[in-house]
């Protein structure tokens, strides 16, 4: 066998986790290593605006900046090469006599393939490969074996199988002050196309609308400050919390995009929050707690990476049969805020702009979609979310679709939101609804959620005719919500009976029985 030299070139390939902070393969690659070249590999397979919408891409490119200065500070540096990683990492390991190769464990379906692919080959170059687990708390593998060697598909049998594995590992120290260099006479290192590009170098023209700033820097800053105030930590309780709630700031952490891009680490979250616990005795517990929110991320992550087709409705054996209709009409007025109901068309609103929105809005505009009201596949509205979000994350997204669609996880397909009344309860005035559809700025308080009620000399001096300047409701939701209720009912009362509702989905039609208030409801 042949054995690792004693001095090797290491590669350290980012991907997520990017942050110098607890990471453990870092480490690994720094061990004894004469020489250290850290890469991020641009796959243009995902730089396509149908893919990966402006303002998360602009994300990752700030947080590629970020690390590229911090490993700068420590006498290394960040090179962004471009193509697909299974041509240009070989090309890269024999210009630079790389010895090993580290990177850290993504469990997401298509890294996994990749990941294989890559491993094969280094080790046929004879390079050592170490990759560790700091994406999760824990290695999803130990959590289904303390299940019965699947991902347990409720909180609570996760929660025993996290309790059974004990607190998760520490984190990784911090990294020595000087990282080892690059050989400079290494070919390419200092090339101009190793530099970040920016969105516009990239082909993108949209312009970026995000408030959130991607890095590791703003991560800290970021866990500090909402950490800071204890007393919020030790209260937090979701589903409390104002989902209208955006200036100053909006009513949760909003650490969801650096946990996806690994600008932090998961298990620092975790201690942090320790931290505050062991401060204030008197906290909230999982699942409601922040703590809680971090495990059910874990919760997501796990199943995913456990479940056979958990992308899909078709051949996920988690995931109910539910007929859904083909409208895209519907499907189209919902991704482009024009469904007629201002709370909904606001958070969609949102979600083009901010590439955020607080998880109860998402509940709402998922529910609207799916089972509430407009009965379109989970898939496809997950699809502009993975596209849109600037936390878009395979796992949790697709997870949190299934349960708002009562597909998996949640089966209360009877308890649908209102369009109207939830959004009003937090914000009687409609101030976020005003601030995402300018159109609707004038509109009396009275007629925020409802405009197409109101008269047409109050849409006159509001500026705003329904119909014209701001659409008409696509649905009656007092109609079209009690079907699709009947409808789950039948698809959930077919499964249990053996029968598959998808052989033979029910036709409807956009103009069927309920009727598009666009026709019924004529402004007066
Ligand atoms: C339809 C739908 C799609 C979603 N898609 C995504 C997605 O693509 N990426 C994503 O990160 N979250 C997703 N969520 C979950 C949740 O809405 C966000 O994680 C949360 O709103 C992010 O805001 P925050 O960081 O302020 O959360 P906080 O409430 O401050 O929670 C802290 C962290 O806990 C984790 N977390 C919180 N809620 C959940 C949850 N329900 N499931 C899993 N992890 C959670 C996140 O990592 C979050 O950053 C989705 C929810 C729904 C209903």
């Amino acid at each position: 066998m042949k054995t690792a030299p004693a001095s090797p070139n290491s590669l350290f390939w980012f991907r997520k986790g990017l942050r110098l902070h607890d990471n453990p393969s870092l480490w690994a690659a720094i061990k004894d290593a004469k020489h250290l070249y850290a890469v991020f590999v641009l796959d243009p397979w995902f730089l396509k605006p149908e893919r990966v919408g402006v303002n998360r891409l602009n994300f990752l490119l700030q947080s590629l900046t970020d690390l590229r200065s911090s490993l700068k500070a420590r006498g290394s540096n960040l090179l962004v090469l471009r193509g697909k990683p299974e041509e240009v990492l070989p090309k890269v390991w024999k210009d630079w006599k790389i010895t090993r190769l580290c990177f850290e464990v993504d469990t997401e379906e298509y890294a996994k393939e990749r990941d294989v692919k890559i491993e094969a080959a280094a080790k046929e170059a004879g390079i050592e490969v170490i990759s560790c687990v700091s994406h999760t708390l824990y290695n999803t593998e130990d959590i289904c074996a303390k299940s019965g060697g699947h991902a347990p598909l409720s909180y609570k049998g996760f929660e025993k199988a996290m309790n059974a594995l004990g607190p998760p590992a520490r984190t990784a120290p911090d990294l020595p002050a000087k990282l080892p260099p690059m050989d400079p006479s290494s070919k390419g290192i200092a090339d101009k196309d190793t530099d970040v590009p920016s969105v516009s170098d990239l082909g993108y023209i949209e312009a970026v609308r995000t408030p959130f700033k991607g890095g590791e820097t703003e991560a800290l800053a970021r866990l500090a400050e909402q950490l800071s105030d204890k007393g919020w930590v030790a209260q937090f309780e979701k589903p409390k919390g104002d989902p209208t709630a955006f200036d100053p700031s909006p009513a949760t952490t909003v650490l969801s995009p650096y946990l996806k891009f690994g600008c932090i680490s998961p298990r620092l979250f975790y201690e942090s929050l320790q931290q505050v616990y062991m401060e204030k005795k008197e906290h909230s517990k999982p699942p409601v707690s922040l703590l809680g929110q971090l495990l059910w991320r874990e919760f997501y992550y796990t199943a995913a990476a456990h479940t056979p087709n958990y992308h899909q409705k078709e051949d996920n054996p988690i995931c109910k049969q539910i007929p859904w209709d083909d409208t895209p009409e519907f499907f189209k007025a919902w991704e482009d805020c024009r469904t007629g109901y201002p709370w909904i068309d606001a958070i969609m609103r949102q979600l083009h702009e901010w590439g955020w929105m607080h998880h109860l809005a998402r509940h709402c505009v998922a529910c609207f979609l799916t089972r509430g009201d407009l009965y379109v596949s989970w898939e496809k509205g997950r699809d502009v979310f993975d596209r849109l979000l600037i936390d878009g994350d395979p796992s949790i997204n697709s997870g949190n679709w299934m349960w708002l669609s009562a597909s998996s996880f949640f089966y209360q397909y009877f308890r649908v939101y209102s369009p109207i009344t939830y959004g009003k309860k937090y914000d009687p005035e409609g101030k976020y609804v005003r601030h995402f559809l300018p159109a609707l700025k004038d509109m009396p308080a009275k007629y925020i959620y409802e405009p197409w009620k109101a008269p047409k000399k109050v849409q006159e001096e509001a500026n705003c005719i329904i119909g014209v300047d701001y659409p008409a409701p696509i649905v009656d939701h007092a109609v079209v919500s009690k079907q699709c209720i009947a409808r789950m009912k039948q698809a959930y009362d077919a499964e249990k009976a053996g029968q598959n509702p998808s052989a033979s989905p029910p036709k409807r039609k956009a103009t069927g029985g309920e009727k598009p208030l666009t026709k019924m409801l004529k402004p007066t």
